[in-house]
Order: C-alpha cells, then sequence, then structure tokens
C-alpha cells in the first residue's frame, strides 16, 4: 500500500487560509479543513447547510447566541472524503473587506483552527491519495500559469497525464520484478529460458520508453520556467530600441551615445502563447570602465545560458564576427543595406526606425519559441525532480539488463521501482514534500 494512503484515515486538526487574492476584490473565500470542521462551521453558520450546495448564511462569533455578527456570507459544506482535501471542509464566501476578514480569521481561531501552510489543503489531499505528486505539482503549476502553454501543460499534469505514464511504467515493472523474483526460486537446471527472455525484453522496452521521455529536449521544463532569450551585439546596434519593441513600451534607455546600457535588463513577454524573457545586454566591446567590463561579463553570461542568442549589429559600422549559436540579425538598413551572409550565416534585416523586416523577425522568434517548447507524443516532464527519478530509473534498469546473476538485477529492479515510486509520492518522498509544498502559495 503507497505511503500516503496508509494516512487516509489519520485525522489531521483543522486549517484555514484565505483562497482568494489579497488585494481588492468583492468577494473573499476561506476555506478550512480537517477533523472537527463541522463544529466550527456549526458555531460560526449554525446548522450545517447541504453538503457541496451553495447555501447563504449570516455568519457570527457564536452563532447559538447570535452574538458578533461577522457577514453575510455563502457558505459550502464539503464533508469527506468528497473534498478537495479529502477531509471535512468548508468555504465562507466573504464580503471582501479587510476587516471581515480578519474578524473571521479571528473567529476560526477561537474555534480552534490554525492557519494553513502553504500547500498544505494540497499536501493533504495528497495525504488522503485524492492526488498523487505530480498531479499535486500540476496544480501548483496551474496557479502560476501565464501563458497558454503552461496552462495546457499543468492542466494535464493536474488530470494526471504524466502520474499514468508513471503508474503505467511501475504497473509493468513490479509485474517484471514479481516474475524475476519467481526466477530466481527456480533450481539453475530447470531455469526457462523464454521466461528470463520475455522479462529482459520488458525490462529493454520500458527502459527506451523512459529514455525516450527524457530525451524530450528539455521542452516541460522550458514551459514551465520560460525562455530566455537574450540579445546581444557591439554598443549602438539598436539592442535597447528592439527589447523596447518586443516590451510595447520603454523599458530600456535608448541614447546615440555607444555604451548606454551597461546592465541586463530582463523583460518577460507571450510570444506565440510562450513565456519569453527577452535580455537586453551591455553592448559588447573593449572597455576600461569597469562597470562596464562587469556589463560585457554579464553578457557574454547570457550567450552561454540562453535558450536563444540573438546577435544584432548596425549595417553602418564594421561586421562583428558572428557568435556560433546565434541568429545575426543586422540593424538600420534604413542607413545601409544588409549583407545577405556573414561568416556563411543567413542574415534578417531591419530597421527599428523604419519597420522594415520586423515583422519576419517577428515571425522567427515566435518559430524559435515554438520549436524549443513544441514535441508530440506523451506529455514531457516538468520538473529536474522528475529528471533525476527518471534517469535513477533508467540507469537501474540498464544495470538490470547488464547482469546475469538474477539476484543482483533483483536489487537493480528494486532500485528502479523505488526512483519510479519517488515520481508520483508512493514511497521515499517525505524528504522532499517540505520542499514541494512548501513552494506553493498560501491556501492552496
Ligand atoms: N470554490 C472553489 N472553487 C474551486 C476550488 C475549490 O476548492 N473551491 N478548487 C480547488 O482546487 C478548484 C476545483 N477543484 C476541486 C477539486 C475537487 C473538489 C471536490 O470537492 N471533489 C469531490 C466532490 C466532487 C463532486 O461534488 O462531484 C470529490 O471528488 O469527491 C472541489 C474542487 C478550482 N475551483
Ligand atoms: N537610423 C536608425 N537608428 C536606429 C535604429 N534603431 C535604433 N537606432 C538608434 O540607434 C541608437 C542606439 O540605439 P540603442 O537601442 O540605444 O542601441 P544599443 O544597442 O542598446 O546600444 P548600447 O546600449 O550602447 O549597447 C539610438 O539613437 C537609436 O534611436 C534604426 O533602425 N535606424
Ligand atoms: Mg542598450
Amino acid at each position: 500500500m503507497p505511503s500516503n494512503a496508509s494516512l487516509q484515515h489519520h485525522a489531521l486538526p483543522p486549517v484555514f487560509a484565505l483562497a482568494t487574492g489579497s488585494g481588492r476584490g468583492a468577494i473573499a473565500i476561506i476555506r478550512v479543513s480537517g477533523a472537527g470542521s463541522d463544529t466550527i462551521l456549526h458555531t460560526l453558520a449554525g446548522r450545517l447547510p447541504f453538503p457541496r450546495r451553495a447555501s447563504f448564511r449570516k455568519l457570527w462569533r457564536n452563532a447559538a447566541l447570535h452574538e458578533d455578527h461577522l457577514d453575510d456570507a455563502v457558505v459550502i459544506w464539503s464533508p469527506g472524503p468528497n473534498s478537495y482535501t479529502g477531509e471535512d471542509s468548508f468555504e465562507l464566501h466573504l464580503h471582501a473587506g479587510p476587516a471581515i476578514i480578519s474578524a473571521v480569521a479571528d473567529a476560526l481561531v477561537e474555534t480552534g483552527a490554525r492557519p494553513a501552510e502553504p500547500g498544505e489543503f494540497t499536501r493533504r489531499a495528497f495525504m488522503h491519495g485524492r492526488v498523487d505528486l505530480t498531479e499535486a505539482e500540476g496544480i501548483a503549476d496551474l496557479i502560476e500559469a501565464e501563458t497558454e502553454t503552461q496552462r495546457k501543460q499543468a492542466l494535464a499534469q493536474a488530470d494526471g497525464a504524466l502520474g499514468s505514464l508513471y503508474k503505467n511504467w511501475a504497473t509493468r515493472l513490479r509485474s517484471v520484478l514479481a516474475q524475476q523474483e519467481a526466477l530466481i526460486d527456480f533450481p539453475d537446471e530447470e531455469l526457462p529460458p523464454e521466461v528470463e527472455h520475455a522479462l529482459l525484453a520488458e525490462i529493454a522496452t520500458l527502459n527506451t520508453e523512459i529514455r525516450h521521455h527524457l530525451a524530450d529536449g528539455e521542452r516541460g521544463e522550458r514551459i514551465r520556467r520560460g525562455l530566455v532569450f537574450s540579445i546581444v551585439g557591439p554598443p549602438n546596434a539598436g539592442k535597447s530600441s528592439l527589447l523596447n519593441l518586443l516590451a510595447e513600451r520603454d523599458a530600456a534607455i535608448v541614447s546615440p551615445i555607444a555604451g548606454t546600457t551597461r546592465d541586463t535588463i530582463e523583460i518577460a513577454t507571450i510570444l506565440a502563447g510562450v513565456k519569453v524573457t527577452f535580455v537586453d545586454t551591455a553592448g559588447l566591446r573593449e572597455t576600461s570602465d569597469p562597470i562596464e567590463a562587469e556589463g560585457v561579463r554579464r553578457a557574454m553570461f547570457h550567450v552561454e545560458h540562453s535558450d536563444f542568442v540573438l546577435q544584432l549589429f548596425p549595417s553602418d559600422q564594421p561586421y562583428p564576427t558572428v557568435i556560433p549559436q546565434a541568429l545575426p540579425v543586422c540593424n538600420k538598413t534604413d542607413l545601409a543595406p544588409a549583407p545577405a551572409t556573414l561568416d556563411q550565416h543567413p542574415v534578417l534585416g531591419i530597421s527599428l526606425q523604419n519597420g522594415d523586416g520586423v515583422a519576419e523577425l517577428r515571425k522567427t522568434l515566435e518559430r524559435e519559441a515554438l520549436k524549443l517548447t513544441q514535441g508530440s507524443g506523451p506529455p514531457p516532464l516538468t520538473r529536474a525532480r522528475h529528471r533525476a527519478a527518471a534517469e535513477a530509473a533508467s540507469t537501474s534498469l540498464e544495470a538490470a539488463l547488464s547482469m546475469d546473476w538474477p539476484e543482483m538485477r533483483g536489487e537493480e529492479l528494486r532500485l528502479a521501482m523505488r526512483a519510479l515510486g519517488r515520481l508520483t509520492g508512493e514511497v521515499g518522498v517525505e524528504d522532499i514534500l517540505d520542499t514541494i509544498f512548501g513552494q506553493f502559495c498560501i491556501g492552496k
């Protein structure tokens, strides 16, 4: 039985949190979950409403005595196990005034509830077996999603797309392990070779599937964190002008003085439904100014660490050497024509002054964003945690394949099993739960 399911009937104390944002709003939702939620709701609202149905109620510090009217609210009572957390829980939909929220919070504390830790509701849903770890991560990603690609990826993961992939592997591996164990018990001379063959073939197939999953070009992680596109090139090329155009605002200072930008400026945008952060950098040149030199060093760092590098240079100056991984773009074609190629790389000509080539550049950037994030087949992994565990599983399967000794093979298969179990949170995850759920926002 998975370790989280063994806690299924363990009643946890009641916690509460504001589920809605902290800014101005019309309605604020406070969610309460845990043992004794029924008593708490009864204290505040009187008789319990029909389960999972929105009901209008006057809220009081003590409803029985009509003592201290707090708000007129909509209340939803969700007894466990058919609730988000799997526990008895309820929601108070309040008027969103800060004084109301704090008065209701005080009343809840008085009834014995405590404020929830970040991610505690979803952590409880996980502990009660309502979601696996990948689904819980998907819920966190859904809340953070800013773009269509992030939203779709997070929703698929929250709905179990990644979890069912991993559980399918775990189920098949479990069966391989069972057969392997049966083999070990066979006397040597009676070892049925066709059984062992089939077993090795299944291990190889599993490993191929996991390898394929790992060779995803990191697109899931890229979608999740967003892409970084940096703009580098000589001073005065128009890098900051281009950043401002892409940001649709005057984010960076533009001037005819070479060396205007000395620090890196990052602007997050959405390109073809993908989160893309553009980085404007200091113009690349030899300089005796230590501050500008540090800016140049940072620009070079971005050349190495970006998902995509746009090398911008002006048409009216000596051409730079093309940076191998960069897309060369020649600006200021209003002053002089752009070269067709530079060091055998095709060059895109643009003028930020008159707009020539800008639409084409934008299309190229969108194509690049899609190329780095699109793919087909099963859903991609989305976190370093998934990558590490899948790598570990594959390493163990490969070790198992290379072993003749059934006992040793069994040990490697068990290690692979553990690695897969960590992915969905079935085994050995106690140590990482604080990290994973701690990254959730409060109230989730
Ligand atoms: N008001 C409100 N809206 C919300 C949430 C919430 O908790 N409250 N959610 C919170 O994330 C999301 C929806 N997710 C939810 C997932 C499961 C259940 C739930 O109670 N499931 C029960 C009952 C299902 C039913 O009535 O058919 C179950 O699955 O047994 C509720 C919300 C987004 N919107
Ligand atoms: N003629 C012409 N001028 C341009 C064009 N694009 C930008 N400029 C001008 O070129 C100058 C430099 O532009 P910036 O965007 O500051 O250049 P930069 O690459 O950020 O320069 P540094 O920050 O110094 O590295 C400014 O005066 C811009 O107005 C263009 O397409 N044609
Ligand atoms: Mg600049």
